[in-house]
C-alpha cells in the first residue's frame, strides 16, 4: 500500500459555524493542501451512478447512518487520487466519533496535527443565523442550530481526548476575525513542517 502519511495529514475539528470552511479555503491557497470533507465526498458519490452510490442511497433512505467503513473508503480513495500532487491533506469535519478515528488510525495512520476551532455557542449561533438570513432556507432556526451544536459538543469531547495522547492537538481561538484566526492556524501548521 502507498504510504498516505508521507504527506501531512491535518484534521480540522470545530462546531458548525466555527469557521472551518472559511479557514480551509485560505489554508489551501497558502499551503497547497488538498481539502477533503466527508460530507462533500458522500454528496459527490451519491450524484454518481456507482453500485456503491445505490448502497449508500438505500442506507440513507432507511434513515440509517452511512457506515464508517464506507466513509473511510471514500476518504482514502480521494487521498490516493491526489497523493502525488499535494502538499498535504486538510480533512474537515472528520472524525465524527472515536470509532472513526480508530479506523483511520488502523487503515491510514495517525494525523500529524489535529486542530480544534474553539468557539462559543453564542458566536457559532450568531454566525449561522446571519448566514441563514441571506438564504431562502429557514431550516437553520435557533432551535435546529442549538441541536446541531449540542450534537457536536457531545461527540467532539471524547474525540479530542482520544487525540490528546496520540498526536499534536492544537486549540485555536476561533472567535476573532477570519484574519486573526488564520494567523493562529498558520503558526500551528508551520510547527509540523
Ligand atoms: N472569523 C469569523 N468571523 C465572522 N464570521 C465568520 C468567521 N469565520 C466564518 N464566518 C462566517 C462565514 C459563514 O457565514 C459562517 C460559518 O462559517 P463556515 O466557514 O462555513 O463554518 P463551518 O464550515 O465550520 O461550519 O460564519
Ligand atoms: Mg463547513
Amino acid at each position: 500500500m502507498e504510504d498516505l502519511r508521507k504527506n501531512k495529514i491535518i484534521f480540522m475539528m470545530g462546531g458548525p459555524g466555527s469557521g472551518k470552511g472559511t479557514q480551509c479555503e485560505k489554508l489551501v491557497e497558502k499551503y497547497g493542501f488538498t481539502h477533503l470533507s466527508t460530507g462533500e465526498l458522500l454528496r459527490k458519490e451519491l450524484a454518481s451512478e456507482s453500485e456503491r452510490s445505490k448502497l449508500i442511497r438505500d442506507i440513507m433512505q432507511r434513515g440509517d447512518l452511512v457506515p464508517s467503513d464506507i466513509v473511510l473508503e471514500l476518504l482514502k480513495e480521494a487521498m490516493m487520487a491526489s497523493l502525488n500532487n499535494t502538499q498535504g491533506f486538510l480533512i474537515d469535519g472528520y472524525p465524527r466519533e472515536v470509532k472513526q478515528g480508530e479506523e483511520f488510525h488502523r487503515r491510514i495512520g495517525v494525523p500529524h496535527l489535529v486542530i480544534c476551532m474553539d468557539c462559543s455557542a453564542d458566536t457559532m449561533t450568531n454566525r449561522l443565523l446571519q448566514r441563514s438570513q441571506s438564504s431562502p432556507c429557514l431550516e437553520d432556526t435557533t432551535k435546529t442550530i442549538a441541536k446541531r451544536l449540542e450534537t457536536y459538543y457531545r461527540a467532539s469531547i471524547p474525540v479530542m481526548a482520544y487525540y490528546e495522547a496520540k498526536t499534536q492537538l492544537r486549540k485555536i481561538n476561533a472567535e476573532g476575525t477570519p484574519e486573526e484566526v488564520f494567523l493562529q492556524l498558520c503558526t500551528a501548521i508551520d510547527s509540523i513542517f
